[in-house]
């Protein structure tokens, strides 16, 4: 269970989040989505422990993260890119941090196998598309089997095959009983993979429900985002 509650970031005289509440819960895909800049990835981070709040809190099973006893078990995380050497192929780059956090090297067998890329285990990273770095990626956060997992725009830039992977993939992990929270600025790719929805723009949460209650009367979540993000004039994309 992810837990944010009145979560608000300043940078110098910018508030770039204010005021932040919502939850992503376990056995749900929980999308959280915005247009660029919306502070998705600012939220995400805080969560991760990777940067400080000014105020409020975002807690994982009512922890913050740097107090969780199991972190690694607990939490899988993929924000951008693979974070692999480019240089290593992706078998040693998921050895090397399966070494680092004591975890059995076979782990790393098992995670190729989840992630489809067992084939290309021996491959440079170097040598990788963009969605098999995702793989490698989605890989490394699923090394010690965390029950939550956060993705960061893991859609982005994928062909259609890779992002049809990625649905099934998170469809499996939330029906397993897992906590599955990712961000995203697309919206068509995501209304068949997302049981739950919360919608940022500008720091501040402008919708927050199930799939259904956030698409309400509009055709398709598609159109509910624009409705609900393109209100004022001048909206980056
Ligand atoms: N390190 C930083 N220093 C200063 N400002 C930052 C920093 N990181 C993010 N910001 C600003 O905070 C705001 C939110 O950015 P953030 O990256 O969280 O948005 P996002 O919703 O993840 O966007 P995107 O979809 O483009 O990744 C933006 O105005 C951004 O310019």
């Amino acid at each position: 269970m992810l837990t944010i509650n009145n979560l608000v970031k300043r940078r110098g005289t910018q508030e770039i989040l204010s005021g932040i509440t919502f939850e992503a819960r376990p056995g749900r895909v929980t999308g959280f989505l915005g247009p660029n800049g919306a502070g998705k990835s600012s939220t995400l981070r805080i969560l991760l422990g990777l940067d400080h709040a000014t105020a409020g809190s975002a807690l994982i099973h009512g922890k913050p993260f740097a107090e969780l006893q199991h972190p690694l078990r607990t939490v899988g995380a993929a924000l951008d890119g693979s974070g692999a050497h480019p240089m290593r192929t992706g078998q040693a780059h998921l050895r090397w941090i399966a070494c680092a956090a004591g975890l059995p090297r076979s782990r790393v067998e098992e995670v190729l196998d989840i992630v489809g890329l067992t084939k290309a285990a021996g491959t440079r990273v170097k040598r990788y598309s963009l969605g098999m770095g995702r793989r490698l990626g989605i890989a490394a956060a699923l090394l010690a089997d965390p029950e939550i997992l956060i993705l960061d725009e893991p859609v982005n830039g994928l062909d259609p095959e890779g992002i049809r992977w990625i649905r099934t993939f998170l469809r499996k992990r939330a029906e397993a009983g897992n906590t599955v929270l990712l961000s995203s600025h697309l919206m068509g790719e995501l209304a068949e993979t997302v049981d739950d929805v919360v919608i940022i723009k500008q720091g501040r949460i402008v919708a927050d429900g199930t799939l259904q209650e956030v698409t309400g009367s509009h055709s398709t979540l598609e159109d509910a985002f624009f409705a609900l993000t393109s209100e004022q004039a001048g909206d980056a994309w």
